[in-house]
Order: C-alpha cells, then sequence, then structure tokens
C-alpha cells in the first residue's frame, strides 16, 4: 500500500546506532504521551485530528464558502504561526500560479499574505493590487499582541471602513484567543465573526486548527481530507517500534547526525510549490529545538534551483551539514519531451521522456554527489502531493519536532528567545512600558 516512507540508507547512520538510543525514543514517547514533560500544557495537537471541535470546524468551512462566493480577494494577516501552515498548505496543493489565474480557472478569491513583516512598500503595494475589487480579511494572532499584524490590521481596518461602511464588520474574520485579548475585544466591540485558536495548541503547531483550515478552505482545498491525513499520522505515527513508526526513526536520526557535528539541516525539495513548506518547517523546527545553547539550525533548498547557487558549499564546503530531502514519487503534472526534426538544442536524446524523469534523474545525481561528498542525506518519500498526504505530512513533522526536542532535552514548546528583539523595536519605536 502507498504510504508516506524514509530512506535512511544514505545517512552513514547504521542501524546499530539506532537501536542504541531506541530506549530513549519510548522515554520521549512516554514523557510526551503522558504529558510529562517540559511544555506539557502546549500538547493540545496531539490528539486535535480526532478531538478537534466539530462546530468550529462547521462554521469555518460555512464561512469559507461564504468568502469564496462574495470575495474577489481573500487577505490573511498574521505572522510565523498564524500564516506559514496555510501558505504552506495552499502554495503546496493549489495551482502554482493560483493568484494570476483568470476567476473562472482559479474558481475562487485571489490569496495574499499581508502583516509577515513590516515593510510600507509591501503593504502599500498590495493595497495598490486589490483596488476595486471585493474584498474579506481573516486577522490571525493567538495572542493578539503582534506588532506585525497589528500594524497591517490597522491599515486594513481603515481601508475596510472606507470601502465597506457598516458593512465592513461583516468581511472581517477573526482568529485569536478563546476569551482574552486585544482582539477579542474589538471583535466583541465591532461585530467581527471569531474563530478560536486553542489555548493548548502553540503557533507553529496549530496549522490544523482554524488559524490554518479558514484560509486553507477559502483556497477551495478540502480540509476534511486534510484532517483524515492528519488522524492517519496521528494512529500511524504513535507506534512504539521505530521500524515502524517513521516520524520517530526521522527524530533520531537528526539527534545523532547533530551528535556528530552535523548541526545545519537542509530541507530540500525539488518542486518549487513546496517553498513555503519549507519555511512552515523551519519555524517549526527552529523555535522548538533552538534554545539553550542548543539547537539544529533549519534551512532549506529547492533543487535544481539552487545546486546553482549553494551546490558547491554542499558539495565541497564545511561538513557540518545534513540533508533531508522531500521527494514526491506522482508528480501533479508532467510534459512529455517530444523529438524536433532537427535537432539543434541536442535534447533528442529525451525525446519520449518527460519532464519529471529529468527531475528525479537530477535528485539521484545529486543524492550521489552529496553523499560522496559527505553529506548525509534522508529521503521522505511521499506519494503524491494531495490533502491526504499534505495532513499526514505536517503531523509527521510536528510529531518528530516534539520527540527530537526532549531528545535534545529542550522544550520544544515555549519560544522566549523571540521577545528579545521585541523588547529591543518596542523601547526604540517608543512603546509605552518600554
Ligand atoms: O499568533 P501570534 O500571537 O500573533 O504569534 C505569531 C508568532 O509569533 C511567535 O509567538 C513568536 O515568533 C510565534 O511563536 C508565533 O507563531
Amino acid at each position: 500500500m502507498e504510504n508516506i516512507s524514509l530512506d535512511y540508507s544514505n545517512s552513514f547512520v547504521r542501524e546499530h546506532e539506532l537501536r542504541h538510543l531506541e530506549e530513549y525514543i519510548s522515554l520521549a514517547h512516554h514523557i510526551l504521551h503522558e504529558k510529562k514533560g517540559a511544555g506539557s500544557e502546549y500538547l493540545g495537537w496531539l490528539d486535535y485530528p480526532k478531538n478537534y471541535d466539530i462546530e468550529e470546524f462547521k462554521k469555518v468551512k460555512e464561512t469559507a464558502l461564504n468568502i469564496r462566493k462574495n470575495s474577489e480577494v481573500f487577505i490573511v494577516i498574521g505572522i510565523g504561526g498564524s500564516y506559514l501552515g496555510s501558505r504552506a498548505c495552499i502554495e503546496g496543493l493549489n495551482h502554482s500560479f493560483y493568484n494570476q489565474l483568470c476567476s473562472e480557472k482559479r474558481n475562487g478569491p485571489e490569496i495574499y499574505f499581508v502583516g509577515n513583516n513590516v515593510s510600507s512598500t509591501y503593504i502599500f503595494e498590495l493595497l495598490e493590487l486589490i483596488e476595486d475589487k471585493s474584498l474579506s480579511i481573516n486577522v490571525i494572532s493567538k495572542s493578539g499582541t503582534t506588532t506585525e499584524p497589528a500594524i497591517a490590521f490597522r491599515i486594513f481596518r481603515e481601508y475596510m471602513n472606507n470601502k465597506y461602511g457598516k458593512e465592513a464588520k461583516d468581511r472581517i474574520y477573526i482568529t485569536t484567543d478563546k476569551e482574552k485579548g486585544i482582539l477579542k475585544e474589538m471583535s466583541k466591540n465591532e461585530g467581527y465573526e471569531t474563530f478560536t485558536v486553542p489555548d493548548s495548541i502553540g503557533g507553529r503547531y496549530s496549522v490544523l486548527t482554524s488559524v490554518g483550515l479558514l484560509p486553507i478552505a477559502v483556497a477551495g482545498i478540502d480540509i476534511d481530507m486534510l484532517m483524515e491525513g492528519a488522524k492517519e499520522g496521528m494512529e500511524e505515527y504513535s507506534a512504539l517500534d521505530i521500524d515502524k513508526n517513521y516520524s520517530y526513526q526521522y527524530a533520531l536520526l537528526r539527534n545523532i547526525l547533530y551528535r556528530k557535528g552535523k548541526d545545519i539541516e537542509i530541507l530540500a525539495s525539488y518542486e518549487p510549490s513546496l517553498h513555503y513548506f519549507q519555511e512552515w518547517w523551519k519555524q517549526l523546527f527552529g523555535e522548538s529545538e533552538g534554545k539553550d545553547l542548543k539547537g539544529i539550525y533549519p534551512s532549506s533548498a529547492n533543487f535544481t534551483t539552487d545546486l546553482h547557487s549553494l551546490g558547491q558549499l554542499i558539495q565541497d564546503g564545511k561538513r557540518n551539514i545534513f540533508e533531508t530531502t522531500i521527494n514526491i514519487e506522482k508528480v501533479r503534472k508532467d510534459i512529455e519531451i517530444k523529438k524536433e526534426q532537427e535537432d539543434l538544442d541536442g535534447l533528442n536524446f529525451l525525446s519520449g521522456k518527460t519532464i519529471d524523469f529529468v527531475n528525479k534523474k537530477a535528485f539521484e545525481g545529486t543524492l550521489l554527489a552529496h553523499t560522496k561528498g559527505g553529506v548525509p542525506n534522508i529521503i521522505i518519500n511521499i506519494p503524491e502531493m494531495n490533502e491526504k498526504y499534505f495532513g499526514k505530512l505536517i503531523y509527521f513533522f510536528q510529531k518528530s519536532c516534539a520527540i527530537s526536542g526532549y531528545l535534545m532535552g529542550v522544550n520544544p514548546f515555549d519560544q522566549p528567545g523571540v521577545e528579545e528583539y521585541k523588547k529591543n523595536m518596542f523601547k526604540l519605536i517608543g512603546k509605552p512600558g518600554y
């Protein structure tokens, strides 16, 4: 039966190394599942694919349908875990040029993300782009206090009020804490529809809650199948036997490689549509593990594009890197390379083959080259990129991240280091109290 699988035969990790650490996985598993570890108040995501709020899920689907009907543009305001997961899913599963398609082909609103930076140019030009188009917005912030989305919302709130007057409130959707925070207060005062970020789920683990699901459903993606995949992952990746649990294998492998001095991990992909999935993964692992002077630096590369920029360093640079490659076995679309009468470009040797055949050979060739250069490679095979595998892959990484964090001896659910830049910025911009 087709399934997500992991291949560590090119990782230079031998089987007995996994066996030596098997007991530690078992320990980490129990600490996690029995909620005895650091940050255990943030384990709501663990059984969420089975225990999610059905009423809220229904409301997400109804609201998404409504937005799809009455809006040409949908704006998602949020940063970090409040936008990366939905963007990853939308870009990973939808047409590569979704926003540029004509409306009949797109069959849903154009979707843009803002509030994930403080670039005035970006905000200004987005406002220019959406002029004259019907609009709905979703502001997502668990805390409600994050500066980037707060500033973007102020600008877009004014824009919506000018454009729609009293009806603006029917086009503004807020995803935030159940009862506290500025956004909740504002929603009560203004009459905005709200969605909940569960207390027990931190931002980077929240893609399968309303945080991710509303934008994903607005993009026309089947969120039932997404949850179905996550549920499958939840069951499969709870097995204690590491031979049957690829998520735990991955956690173990990266810890073994880390102890051998490999402190940079590149998540590589040969599909550009996975760019934001890689960004989501970077936050997940970076915020979860990078603390107490420890952590693997999570980076990403899109091949073959980056083979022409980073390839040299990966092949020949300092040997502190390992690669994890996401291999999509069956691509969404393929193109056959045809034979030409005159073989002017010398490519007739490829006639009858497909572009994906070349891509797969590029992957094989790169794997050979990089392993020869001493770069351990872990391969995660995905049969195809559909809703179900996407949901399962999300769960795969969330589970392995929690286990990996416990193996590393850190709290995988807090992010105290993020506050430092904020304090400085607040002081510099004159925020009261700083
Ligand atoms: O949803 P919020 O509270 O605006 O937070 C956004 C992001 O900011 C952080 O708190 C810090 O970067 C992340 O963990 C989170 O995903």
